[in-house]
């Protein structure tokens, strides 16, 4: 059987990149870069206004004049119109191209304009550029500013606005295929009968790959040997990028999916990792192309944990593949946690941060890995390694997010 470790380096080897699409900027937000986009223009293009005022030449004002007649307005918007000369002011407002021949902003609220001539009620600036955002400060033309690889968070979607991006490279969402098995599941609308239980696995796993950029489609197998191998079939052919399946992995007799992928050219990486839960997890890919399979066990937590462990990572590996997924932050366990078996124990916790900014990792009560709504009060789990077996408090372990 093989470690946490081993298991997670045989997923994340088949995260190839995935392919471009291109789409209009605003449907591109959270989406990753697949181009480099530079500074078509410096940053700010022009001397930019940066408080409504008046525009004067500084070595007047310095010089010791402080009534300027004022000649005209600057608006934003507006094409620069010069200082008719040194010792006249020009009223500007925020985000106006600075008059040429001006190199200090007075505020209006320094000033007091009267029948077009202002007087400056403050001290000169020590030195000229007050209140202006000069040109190329912040950047310059042709500054790469989002390489490839960048996700296009909300300030990186600004700046890919402001150079004139409309249409973006990106890489494609993935497709995935969610699969629940079993014979015991039924609708969340139906009623169950008293031997039935209703689907909550898939939604589960959706609702974790979803925000993470995986195009999830939802689909039920019966335990049925025949129509499992149909349905399977039909979804191994479809085009999607991974199918997850939950349930059917384990030992019981209608446990059909490790043997049946194999008969449908899924070729097995693993079946088992040293884990509790998710032991009987399986993982495979398709010879030639084709999608990747994370046959996850179905108790629902371990479906949970192992796709907060695996299936995540691997769709985040996909998008980024020189940055790698992100991997899990420490914390800090708050209580002593023993575990005898020789597995690595993904514990359910909630995380807290203390005043000292410290991730503090509380235990919650999850009564076996059927308990569902046990995982209620968790928001990440610890990864706690197989060679131990006391966890004593103040002890830092990895955890990952749920
Ligand atoms: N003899 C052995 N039995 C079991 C072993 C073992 O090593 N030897 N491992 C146990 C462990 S650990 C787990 S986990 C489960 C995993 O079994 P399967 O992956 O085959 O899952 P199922 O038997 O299909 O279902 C388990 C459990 O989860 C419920 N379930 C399944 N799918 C869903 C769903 N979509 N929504 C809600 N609940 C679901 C299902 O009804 C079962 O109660 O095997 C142990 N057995
Ligand atoms: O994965 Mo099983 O749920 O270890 O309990």
């Amino acid at each position: 059987m093989i470690s946490v470790a081993e298991a997670y380096a045989r997923v994340l080897a088949t995260a190839r990149p995935l392919p471009p699409e291109t789409l209009p900027l605003p449907e591109a937000a959270g989406r990753v870069l697949a181009e480099d986009l530079a500074a078509d223009r410096d940053f700010p293009p022009f001397d930019r206004v940066a408080m409504d005022g008046i525009a004067v030449a500084h070595a007047a004002w310095a010089g010791g004049q402080t009534v300027f007649p004022v000649a005209h307005a600057q608006f934003a918007g507006a094409p620069a119109r010069p200082l008719p000369g040194p010792g006249v002011a020009v009223e500007v407002m925020t985000g106006a191209v600075l008059p040429p021949g001006a190199d200090a902003v007075v505020r209006y609220e320094d000033v007091t304009i009267d029948n077009h001539q202002a007087t400056i009620n403050i001290q000169p600036a020590a030195r000229a550029g007050v209140n202006i955002h000069a040109r190329a400060t912040d950047r310059r033309r042709g500054d790469l500013l989002l390489p490839a690889g960048t996700r296009l968070t909300p300030a990186a979607l600004a700046v890919a606005a402001t150079v004139g991006a409309a249409e973006v490279r990106v890489a494609r969402l993935a497709r995935v295929a969610v699969v629940s098995t079993g014979d015991e599941l039924v609708e969340v609308a139906a009623t169950p009968l008293p031997h039935q239980i209703r689907r909550s696995n898939a939604y589960a796993v959706q609702a974790l790959l979803a925000p993470a950029g995986a195009d999830v489609h939802l689909f039920h197998l019966p335990d049925d040997l025949p129509t499992l191998r149909q349905g399977l079939t039909n979804i191994l052919a479809a085009g999607f990028d991974a199918v997850v399946l939950s349930g059917a992995v384990s030992k019981g007799r209608a446990d059909h999916l490790p043997t049946l992928l194999r008969e449908l050219g899924v070729e097995e990486i693993f079946h088992e990792v040293n884990q509790r839960p998710g032991k009987p997890m399986w993982f495979g890919a398709r010879a030639g192309g084709g999608p990747v399979v994370f046959g996850l066990p179905g108790n629902p937590v371990s479906t949970l944990l192992t796709a907060a462990r695996y299936v995540r990572p691997w769709l985040l590996a996909r998008q980024q593949p020189a940055a790698g997924p992100p991997g899990p932050t420490p914390a800090v366990l708050t209580a002593a946690v023993q575990f005898r078996p020789a597995l690595a124990h993904l514990l359910p916790v909630a995380i807290a941060v203390d005043a000292l900014g410290v991730r503090r990792a509380t235990p919650v009560v999850v009564g076996g890995s059927g308990d569902l709504a046990g995982l209620l009060g968790a928001d990440a789990f610890l990864e706690l390694p197989a060679e131990l077996t006391d966890f004593a408090p103040g002890t830092a372990w990895p955890a990952w997010p749920l």
